[in-house]
């Protein structure tokens, strides 16, 4: 994490950003503006649009109305590998590995994807190398270089998570979208994981959706709280978590759980 000034540039923000499903609005009016270096939490009762905000932002969904720029481009309704050229790559909700191919394998596929040629069959000893030390690199910071030649589906849970992590890395990303990165994890693995991503965050922007307010706490830097598709409230987390409009938001989904 960075120091956050005043005048810190602004690495993605929306304006009156909306999307309407058949007349529900699920994302409704937002403007959003996450500070360059920062670590921002997205948080807010199920069903408030996080999810949909993280699709708008990456360009997996179209907004119905609204303007997205990131690093002061204006993205609006880009396809998302048009937005990932732009220095952003996210993780997602639901773990999407291939159980039989080992890690150094996933990173492996990650890192050839990131060239234009894709695949490629005829490559330089020393090219070889320097691609080897990067997937080594890679793992090492997520902590999987012990198991790189393990397939993936003998992972424990919290590890496959870690790879994940490490298959965002790799696409080297000025911004890096996190969908919630402990959800289903014991205490330990989700303390593992709050020091993993303040490790990576470093000389990133970060913005991160999570229900467990642990890390939330540990690793925002500001938190924008969604209700109902709209900001509710924003601020550092200390200040947030002690707004009345907040505490009531969170009873409410308590009395309906
Ligand atoms: N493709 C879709 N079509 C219709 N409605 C949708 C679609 N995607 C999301 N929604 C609705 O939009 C609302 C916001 O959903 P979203 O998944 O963004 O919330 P969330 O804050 O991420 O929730 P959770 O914390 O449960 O993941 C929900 O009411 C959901 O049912």
């Amino acid at each position: 994490m960075l120091a956050v000034t005043a005048d810190a540039r602004v690495a993605v923000r929306t304006r009156a950003l909306t999307k309407v499903f058949r007349g529900f609005r699920a994302v409704d009016a937002v403007d959003l503006e996450v500070r360059e270096g920062s670590v921002h939490a997205l948080v807010g009762p199920n069903g408030a649009g996080k999810t949909t905000l993280f699709n708008l932002l990456t360009g997996f969904l179209t907004p119905t109305s609204g303007t997205i720029l990131v690093f002061d481009e204006d993205v609006t309704g880009q396809p998302p590998e048009r937005v990932a050229r732009r220095g952003v790559a996210r993780s997602f909700q639901i773990t999407s590995l291939f159980e039989t191919l080992t890690s150094r394998e996933h990173v492996e596929l990650a890192l050839q994807g990131l060239t234009s040629q894709g695949f490629r069959f005829w490559r330089s000893e020393k090219l070889l190398g320097r691609d080897r030390a990067r997937v080594e690199d890679l793992l090492e910071q997520v902590g999987l270089l012990r198991l790189a030649d393990k397939p993936v589906g003998l992972l424990a849970y919290g590890q496959k998570r870690a790879l994940e992590l490490s298959l965002v890395l790799a696409l080297e990303p000025r911004l890096m979208l996190l969908d919630e990165p402990t959800a289903g994890m014991g205490i330990e693995d989700v303390d593992r994981t709050i020091e993993l991503i303040r490790r990576i965050a470093a000389g990133r922007t970060v913005v991160l959706v999570d229900h467990n307010m642990r890390v939330v706490g540990s690793l925002a830097d500001r938190v924008t709280v969604l209700q109902q598709g709209r900001i509710l409230a924003e601020g550092p987390y200390d200040e947030v978590r002690n707004d009345e409009r907040v505490i009531t938001a969170y009873l409410g989904e308590a009395d309906h759980a």
